[in-house]
Order: structure tokens, then sequence, then C-alpha cells
């Protein structure tokens, strides 16, 4: 299977989901006219870090999210990972990447599994409980939000359930711009499967973004990357590769996990 990837990273404007989802609707048809078969948007990309006005601004049920990604996915005739939107239910807000097919189904739901405090996440969200699998084209996926990354545990448990590219998105500052890139080259080596990482760009009140949004090859090489600016980055990956390396070095079948 190859995809064409897009990858949009912008600057989100602070708690105001009605300017992103106008700009996120502008940027889409414009990523569409290369014709990808999977767009990528960054973490929390309709409210930003806006957390103490979640409340107010978070999609109830994410029933506004779901039917505007529904459509632009059915009208681009492509897949979207549809970075994270801040949820609203009875149980609290989550932080929750809704991924939905070209033919507008919801491919995919994860809520954020480890939240971040360094960003004060755990006073406004609360974590995730389910994996992050999903399928596109028949194909196994897996998304994960920002900090996860840090968890190489985490993105495990999913690449032995045979996922073949991962999903990451993020709002992650330039402050920490080397670990992002560091961790996402790791990830894909040691899981050799691909690395599709949309970040957002731009600053808010109290953090400026790092950007640098990639596309990893199972080998660890770079497919491309941005810089600081708002871009959209475009890749064609072949998931051939991922078996014909895990055929090459195989790792998957080597593993002692008895001894873990
Ligand atoms: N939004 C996030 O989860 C940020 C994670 C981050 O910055 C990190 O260093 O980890």
């Amino acid at each position: 299977m190859k995809w064409k990837i897009a990858c949009i990273q912008f600057d989100i404007a602070f708690g105001n989901p009605e300017a992103n989802i106008e700009k996120v609707c502008e940027l889409v048809k414009e990523a569409g006219k290369d014709n990808p078969d999977i767009i990528v948007l960054p973490e929390l990309w309709s409210t930003g870090y806006d957390l103490g006005r979640l409340d107010k601004i978070a999609d109830s049920g994410g029933f506004v999210t779901t039917k505007f990604l529904k459509s632009l996915a059915k009208e681009q005739n492509a897949h979207i990972v549809g970075g994270s939107i801040a949820k609203k239910t009875n149980r609290g807000i989550y932080n929750t990447m809704l991924t939905v097919n070209k033919d507008g189904e919801v491919a995919g739901e994860y809520s954020k599994l480890h939240l971040f405090r360094l960003m004060d996440e755990h006073h406004f969200l609360q974590p995730g409980k389910t994996d992050g699998m999903f399928k596109l084209d028949g194909e196994n996926c897996a998304g994960f939000i920002c900090y996860d990354i840090r968890f190489p545990e985490w993105i495990r448990a999913h690449t032995t359930k045979n996922a073949k590219a991962i999903f990451v998105v993020a709002e992650w500052p330039l402050a920490r711009v080397e670990h992002w890139r560091t961790l996402l080259i790791a990830r894909a080596i040691e899981n050799q499967c691909y690395v599709i990482a949309c970040n957002r760009s731009g600053s808010d009140p109290k953090n400026e973004f790092a950007g640098h949004s990639m596309i990893i090859d199972p080998w660890g090489e770079i497919l491309a990357e941005a810089g600081n600016g708002a871009e959209t980055i475009t890749a064609t990956i072949d998931l051939a590769k991922v078996d014909e390396v895990r055929k090459q070095i195989p790792i998957f079948e080597d593993r002692r996990p008895q001894y873990y």
C-alpha cells in the first residue's frame, strides 16, 4: 500500500474554535489540491492549550468536529487523522484524536493516555483508557498524542499488534525540539515503522512551538521535515518497506519478552 501523506503544520488561534475550524477548512482544501491519501492535523487544533476555558470551548461529545472532519474527508476523498480536539463528556474532558476515513466514517478514536503535567493537562483533562489502533484501507495504524512518544513501551504495545504506520499529533514546544526529533527517529528505528508526526507552529501565551513536523521511514530516514513556521509537508510512503526492514533485521521475532 502506498500513501501520499500531507501534514498540515499551522499556528492555532488560542481558544478560538470558530477561527481554527475556518483555518483548517482552508488549509485542508489547499492540501487537497495535491491529492493526498491521508491528511494529518496537530494536537488540540481547535482550541489550543486554553485549558482554563475548556469547560466553555471544548466540543461537547465531539459532535461538531466529527461532523466537520467527516464532511472534509468525503469532499477531499482523503483519510483525515484529525489531530486531537478537546472532547467534553459527562466523565470530564479528554484530549481526543479522531480519525475519519475518506468515506466519512470514524476509523479511530483515541484519548491521550499520558497527560503532560508540565503543561498542566492533569488539572483539566482526563486520561484515556483505550489503545490507539485503527485501520485505513485495511492496514494497521496507530495514533499517539505528543507526550506519548516519551513512552516507548506504549508505542511498542501497538507495533507488536503490527501497526505499520504511527501517527503522532502534537503541540511540542521549541524549548525541547531536539527531544522531539530524536524521539521520533528512535521510535521509527526501534519499531521499524513509518512515523508521521504533525506538530503546530507559532506560539500561545505560555509557549513557542517547534514545528518540525516529520515523516520518517522504517529505517529512520527523514522523508520530509518542516521548518518552524506554518507549512504543509508531504511524502509518499510504501508500507512494503516496513516488511522489508522487519525481514532484514527481525527484531519482532528476536524479542525475549519473557525476560523483560
Ligand atoms: N503537548 C505535549 O504533550 C507536550 C509534550 C512535551 O513537550 C514533552 O517534552 O514531552
